[in-house]
Formats: C-alpha cells, structure tokens, sequence
C-alpha cells in the first residue's frame, strides 16, 4: 500500500479501501512591503464568506506584534508567528505551523479549512518562503503552493522598490499584484508616478494582474485561487533566486541551521522596536511626538503602527499607521482589542538608533532621564523645526 493509503475504518485488512492521497490545501502568500496594505487587503477578503474555511498565518517584525489584533474576527484559525522574519529566523517556525494546522484539523481541534493564506512581514525576502513550501517534503504531501499575492503602495511604491532590494523580489515573484492607496494619489505629478509604477511592475512581474484596491478590484476571487505556483512564468532571476534558496537548504542540511534570534538581523541597517507606557497621553502630546519624529526623523522611519491611550478616553484606543513619510489618519476603536491596555508603538527604522526615539518618547512623555531634553526645551526652541517652536 502506498504511504498515502489509509483502509477504511471497518474494512479488512487484506482487501483495503482504495483512497486516494488527500486533496493538497491550497496555500496564497501575501506579501509586499512594510505598510502596504496587507492586513487591510486581508481583512477585506476574509469578510468574503467563500473564504470563511481559510486558516491565516501571520507573522510580524518586531517586539511587540499587533497586526493579529486588527484582523477581524481573531479565532483559532489564526496564528501568529513568532517575532522575527518568516523568511529566516522562523522558517523552522513556518514548517510547525503549517504541520500544527494539519494535526488540529485532522483531530477536530480546529474548524476544517480549506486554504491557508500566510502574511509575510514586509520585509520578508519571498525566496526562503517559496522554497520551504515547494520543497518540504511533508508540507508537499499535504498543501500546494496556490499563488503569490504582492501588495504595492502606489504613494511610496517607487521610493520602495529604488530603495528595498525585497521590495523588488516581493513583485518578480507575484502571480497577481495588488496596487493600494491609488485613492491617495491626486495631484498630476502623482498619478504619473502611479503609471510609472505600473510600468515598472509589469516589467518585473508580467504575468501578474495588476488590480487597484481602491477601485474594488482585489475581491477575494480575483486574487486568490491563481491555480499553482510556476517560477517559469516569471522573470529569470526568480528561478535563480529559488536555486539559491536550496544551496541554502543544503548547507543547512550538512551544518544545521544557523542559530539566529535576533529579529533585527534582516538587514543591520533596519531596526525594528517597540515603545510602550500605562500612562494616558493627551492628544496633544502624541500630536506633538508624531509632528517632530516627522520633521526629524521622517526620511528613517519606514514604518510605525501602534494602539494608543488616549487621555480624552482611555477606554477607546486610537489605532495609528505610519508608513514612510505618509501619516494614514487615525481610527478609533471602541474597546481594547486585549488585555494589555498600555500604549504600544511598534517603529520600524532604517539607519537610525533605536534609542533617539526612545529619548525623544520619554521627553514627551515627561520620563526624566539624564542627557535628554524636556518636551518644552524642544517645542519651545526657536531652532525646533517649522511647526514645532511654540507649540504646547
Ligand atoms: N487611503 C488608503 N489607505 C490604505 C489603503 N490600503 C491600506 N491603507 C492604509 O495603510 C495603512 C497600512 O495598512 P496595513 O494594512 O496595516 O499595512 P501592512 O502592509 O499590513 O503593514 P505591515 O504589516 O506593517 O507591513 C493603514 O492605515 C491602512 O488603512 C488604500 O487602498 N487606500
């Protein structure tokens, strides 16, 4: 009997149930760069019902992970991963996740799914992540790789894919592309930009639909359900990047894997952080922190998201996104999403000390500590930068 053939309960054994291999799970993974638009986008299609059986993995960057709080209806079929980049410090991670999802389906622990969609960080470097799914042995009895969904900002999409050699591999290896925050673009100058991005994704990505998120076109059945994942169909360096990864595995294989815990090792000039206080902030406050980490630190900072409280009503949390130097506007939930009820702000920095902003959190939030300015001492400077000087 083949390993894949299981006999029917209450058949004999010398006359076994033919049966075949169970239908591999479809996997999607939804990637793109930090703050593009995933977790919204996954949001979005989860509310479809046709998705109502798929499992979703998710995996953040940094201490402090958020993104599970803010996808909707967080139910066992949700995981998070552990902090770190599923790419490399967690691909081990990955493996156990998806097996675990298999273990607690096959014994009823959780609800039958029929799809698992993994959000990546927006750092991840997709290759290690393909690799792992197309080559595992276990995982390739058991799921299929369905599709890569790449989410783009169309504001900082440009800056990105200049700047963030991932952000480039997260589009060449697409089957279908999701364009975000065209709604943003308004001025001449940026729809051009708009359309040149879209130049430049076809070139990297030309077999991938490139749908508009803000015009209704990234609908659950459009972006998922590609058919099965095929490096051919995209650009040659894909399937060089795809080799790479198992010259990787193969080191791995004869040496072990490499010992890495520390999350930050993606890149030494990203850092990721997180800050955190019980104390309520007057709105004010925070208004100020996110004005002068804007004029001083606007070009490092890639990413910040958190959940703050509020002193007007700590019981409502304020959600806030950064993302490069576009500040999204601010949403207000009606209740904490958990237990943990203090300020918490995940930052995400390129070529910045980790520490200047803990500083300049502290100042504001009037924590004495030697060597560090007050709040007033900066916002009352005349030198403080244009908007600052003044302001209390
Ligand atoms: N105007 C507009 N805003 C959007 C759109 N898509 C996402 N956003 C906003 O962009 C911000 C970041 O979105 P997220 O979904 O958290 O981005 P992400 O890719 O999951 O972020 P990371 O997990 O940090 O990489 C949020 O404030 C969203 O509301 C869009 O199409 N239009």
């Amino acid at each position: 009997m083949s390993p894949f053939e299981t006999p029917e309960a209450g058949t004999a054994p010398d006359r076994p149930a033919r049966r075949g291999p169970p239908e591999p799970i479809p996997v999607t993974v939804l990637t793109g760069f930090l703050g593009a638009g995933k977790t919204t986008l996954l949001n979005r299609i989860l509310a479809d019902t046709a998705l109502a059986d798929t499992a979703v993995l998710i995996n953040e960057f940094g201490e402090i992970g958020l993104d599970h709080l803010f996808v909707r209806e967080v139910d066992e079929g949700v995981v998070l991963l552990a902090s770190g980049c599923v790419c490399c410090t967690v691909r081990g991670d990955l493996v156990a996740a998806l097996e675990d999802l298999l273990r607690g389906r096959d014994n009823n622990r959780l609800p039958p799914f029929s799809r698992v969609l993994i959000e990546t960080t927006g750092l991840a470097d997709p290759a290690p992540i393909l690799h792992t799914l197309m080559t595992h042995p276990y995982l390739l009895m058991r799921y299929r790789l369905d599709g890569v969904v790449t989410v783009v900002d169309a504001i900082n999409g440009g800056a990105t894919l200049d700047a963030q050699p991932e952000a480039v591999k997260q589009a060449a290896v697409s089957d279908r592309i999701v364009l975000t925050k065209t709604d943003l673009a308004q001025t001449d100058a940026e729809k051009t930009a708009v359309a040149d991005l879209r130049r430049r994704l076809a070139t990297l990505a030309p077999a991938a639909p490139v749908l508009d998120a803000a015009a209704g076109e990234a609908t659950a059945e459009r972006i998922l359900k590609a058919g099965l994942y095929d490096p051919a169909r995209k650009i040659p360096d894909v399937a060089r990047w795809l080799a790479e990864e198992q010259i990787a595995a193969n080191r791995e294989a004869a040496e072990g894997p490499a010992v890495v815990t520390d999350p930050n090792r993606h890149d030494d000039r990203i850092k990721a952080f997180s800050l955190a206080t019980d104390a309520a902030i007057p709105a004010s406050t925070l208004d100020l922190f996110l004005e002068l980490l804007r004029a001083t630190h606007g070009g490092s900072v890639l990413r910040m998201k958190g959940i703050v409280k509020l002193a007007d009503d700590p019981s409502a949390p304020v959600v806030l996104h950064g993302v490069q130097h576009v500040m999204h506007p601010p949403s207000r939930l009606a209740a904490w999403p958990d237990d943990d009820h203090r300020t918490r702000l995940v930052m995400i920095v390129r070529d910045l000390d980790p520490m200047v902003i803990q500083r300049l959190f502290e100042a504001f939030l009037g924590v004495p500590s030697v060597d560090t300015p007050d709040r007033a001492a900066m916002t009352d400077n005349p030198l403080a930068p244009p908007g600052l000087s003044g302001m209390r």
